[in-house]
């Protein structure tokens, strides 16, 4: 079977600085796949070509066969491959529930004069939009606070609207941007099921890039390392850990341990 995502020969150069130089590797569908690295080692860089918020100096990245690096990040979006956040800022004035059925409009079939003139298209837009916005708080547990501003949310809940904002836009591929970060061990558990259940009762494909190595070993069946830009080893949980470059890399970092 061919791989549902390809990352090939993908280099970023900002001026002097290269940020990934020559990374390649495929992506399965069904497949949770994290990339790791130690900090400033290019992982939100790759991520960002990925889901072509930034263009690639060369390479290119294919999905279902066809090209998407260098399209604009709202048609990668629609085609299905869609990043979350590590703080969802722009939302923060709404309730739970607003926000899941805003995100939603991404993938409206109404123009933007039907959403004005109130078209029938659009009316039904919205009750759609707000059905679907339900069962997916109630996928993700969440419905006792669909009406809380998101503004009021503690940390924990609040990833979890950013996952929902995420798979509001039915996503086919999902990139999150470290899930786990600030959270205590309980939350990371929680997410940590919370991104196997939108895997395996979904379909989605996750991408992650995140820094809790124990999260990381637990929820990986595949992990991509970088170091310095440079892909240093892909491989299994098992592998990985057990792999003399990335020991290397993470013990030549202050700030990074690889918890094994
Ligand atoms: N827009 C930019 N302009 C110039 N240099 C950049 C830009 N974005 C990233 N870089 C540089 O590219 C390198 C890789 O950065 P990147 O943010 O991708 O690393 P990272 O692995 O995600 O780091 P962290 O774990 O700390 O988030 C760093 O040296 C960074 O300073």
């Amino acid at each position: 079977m061919s791989p549902l995502l390809q990352v090939r020969n993908v280099t970023k150069k900002y001026g002097g600085l290269t940020a990934n130089n020559d990374i390649s590797f495929d992506v399965a569908e069904n497949e949770i796949l994290s990339v790791i690295g130690p900090n400033g080692a290019g992982k939100s860089t790759l991520f960002k070509m990925i889901s072509s918020f930034t263009p690639t100096t060369t390479g290119e990245v294919i999905y279902r066969g066809e090209r998407i690096s260098n399209l604009r990040p709202h048609i990668v979006a629609r085609k299905g491959v869609v990043r979350t956040f590590q703080e969802t800022t722009i939302f923060k004035s709404m309730t739970v529930r607003e926000s899941v059925v805003v995100a939603q409009h991404l993938r409206a079939r109404a123009s933007l004069a039907g959403y004005f003139w109130g078209s029938k298209t659009a009316k039904n837009d919205v009750a759609a939009f707000e059905k679907y916005a339900d069962e997916l708080l109630e996928f993700l547990g969440m419905s006792d606070i669909s009406n809380e501003q998101a503004s009021n949310l503690p940390q924990g809940s609040l990833r979890a609207l950013g996952i929902a904002i995420g798979l509001a836009t039915d996503p086919k591929v999902l990139l999150l941007d470290e899930p786990f970060a600030g959270m205590n061990h309980d939350e990371t558990m929680n997410m940590v099921n919370l991104v196997r259940s939108v895997r395996d009762e979904r379909g989605v494909t996750v991408m992650l890039v995140e820094h809790d190595m124990p999260a990381v070993m637990s929820i990986s069946d595949r992990i991509v390392v970088l170091n310095f830009g440079e892909k240093i080893a892909e491989g299994t949980p098992s592998e990985i850990q057990n792999n003399e470059k990335v020991i290397e890399a993470y013990l030549g970092s202050v700030d990074d341990e690889i918890g094994m």
